[in-house]
């Protein structure tokens, strides 16, 4: 089985990434895994860190000369910010004295940095996390729910990707919709969706600034970004993972927890800020008459083929062999420059929300973070229905599974 953990904060000293399960013989090099978290780093509406965090990362375990092994692979990913925040995240004591000294010798930034973080954000897991760890400020919950983490996740799922590669299935993700400014469901479609999956399609979304498909639509979200920073406000969209050369057959009607659909709605709300997740047209669905809502069948060419791409390539929690297309919705970014109310909790006074730096939108780079955890969800599915040690059997037994459904024309 397929399984991975990450640790690290986010101006802790490193992150640090595992993924158990992975067959030998998949082709992994650090260049892969930078250029993966590059496109992260990318993005109108990002704050003052993405212009110099580096994301330096090193292999260090499951991989030899540019291969997996088959043993777990371990990915380190240095922070660049380390060296200003070795006091503050120091791992083994410090004394309030050394952190005050420090504070009283720095300058203004390094003084803010020292201070406790008693005014919690609302819409971040600083209240909560103070509540439930019993801690008398934010500063320990923060670093973790930050999406910094996600620079692991993106890791972990070039890992995937890489993988799903080697047998013929490719991913892609961009913004739909952002600031309100939604592209329009004309400019989208089977072609258009295909198209993203390919490397020049991929290559072409990230060089958008908010890796939208549709050139006027991008004009729109980033005017609206320089709008919500002019008035001190940030900015939440929806992004989409599109998915081609799937088979059927991933995931499971039998069960809740099998079913492909749950997998991937669980994968994607645990990234931080994503507050909805749909499959296909999903809430649209709902509004529409069953004689409109489903993707008839038609016989062409010895197998059935699909008439349209409303499912997201799911049904019944498994994977219909079509396209593979799901959203996720993330709100405004919490960390508002225009600071929102709170209480400071070490006096129980009226305050405003602590803030020293943020992204005004991070919709482009969360759309990178869903396709690392569809690839890993995918991955997984694959990996239990087909298996393999070496990624030679995984597309042995998968050959094998195609030839038996086209041999049968889909059917039984
Ligand atoms: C790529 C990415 C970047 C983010 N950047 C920020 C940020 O700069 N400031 C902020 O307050 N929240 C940011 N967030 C959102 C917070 O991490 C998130 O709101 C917080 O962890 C609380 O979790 P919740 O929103 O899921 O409840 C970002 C999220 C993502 C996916
Ligand atoms: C560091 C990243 O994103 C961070 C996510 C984040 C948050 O609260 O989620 C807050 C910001 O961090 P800082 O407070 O250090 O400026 C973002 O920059 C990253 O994506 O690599």
């Amino acid at each position: 089985m397929l399984r991975w953990l990450t640790a690290g904060e986010s101006h802790g000293e490193a992150l640090t990434a595992v993924l158990e399960g992975v067959p030998a013989g998949v082709e992994v090099t650090t260049e892969h895994l930078q250029r993966a978290l590059a496109r992260r780093r990318l993005g109108y509406g990002r704050g003052a860190r993405m212009s110099f965090e580096a994301d330096r990362v090193t292999l260090v375990g499951g991989v030899r000369h540019g291969v997996t092994m088959g043993s777990p692979v371990a990915i380190r990913i240095d922070n660049t910010e380390w060296p200003k925040w070795e006091k503050v995240m120091s791992a083994d004591p410090v004394t309030p004295e050394e952190l005050l000294v420090d504070a009283g010798k720095g300058d203004a930034r390094e003084v803010a940095r020292n201070r406790p973080l008693t005014r919690p954000r609302p819409g971040h897991a600083d209240l909560a996390g103070m509540q439930k760890y019993g801690l008398d400020e934010a500063r320990p919950v923060l670093e973790r729910a930050s999406a910094r983490e996600t620079a692991a996740r993106v890791a972990l799922g070039e890992v995937a990707r890489q993988l799903l590669a080697a047998t013929g299935i490719r991913l892609g993700s961009h913004v739909v919709a952002l600031g309100g400014e939604h592209v329009p469901a004309e400019a989208l479609g089977r072609e258009v969706w295909s198209a993203l999956t390919t490397e020049a399609g991929r290559s072409r979304l990230d060089a958008d600034p908010v890796r939208c498909a549709d050139a006027a639509s991008s004009e729109r979200m980033v005017a609206a970004v320089d709008a919500a920073k002019r008035e001190g406000d940030t900015l939440g969209g929806v992004v989409e993972v599109v998915v081609a050369g799937l088979p059927s057959g991933l995931g499971s009607h039998v069960h809740g927890d099998r079913r492909l659909d749950a997998q991937l709605a669980g994968a994607l709300m645990s990234i931080q800020a994503i507050k909805g997740v749909e499959l296909g047209d999903g809430f649209d669905l709902a509004d529409t008459p069953g004689s409109r809502a489903h993707d008839e069948m038609v016989w062409e060419d010895g197998h059935v083929r699909r008439v349209s791409d409303r499912s997201g390539g799911v049904e019944g929690g498994m994977s219909t062999g079509e396209l593979l297309r799901v959203r996720a919705a993330m709100k405004p970014i919490s960390t508002v420059p225009r600071a929102l109310r709170t209480v400071d909790t070490a006096t129980g006074e009226a305050a405003t929300a602590h803030h020293q730096r943020s992204d005004v939108c991070a919709v482009p780079a969360a759309a990178v973070v869903a396709e690392a955890e569809v690839a890993l969800v995918l991955a997984r599915a694959l990996l239990e229905k087909f298996g393999g040690d070496h990624v030679d059997d995984t597309v042995a037994a998968l050959e094998h599974y195609r030839q038996r459904v086209a041999a049968t024309g889909g059917g039984a």
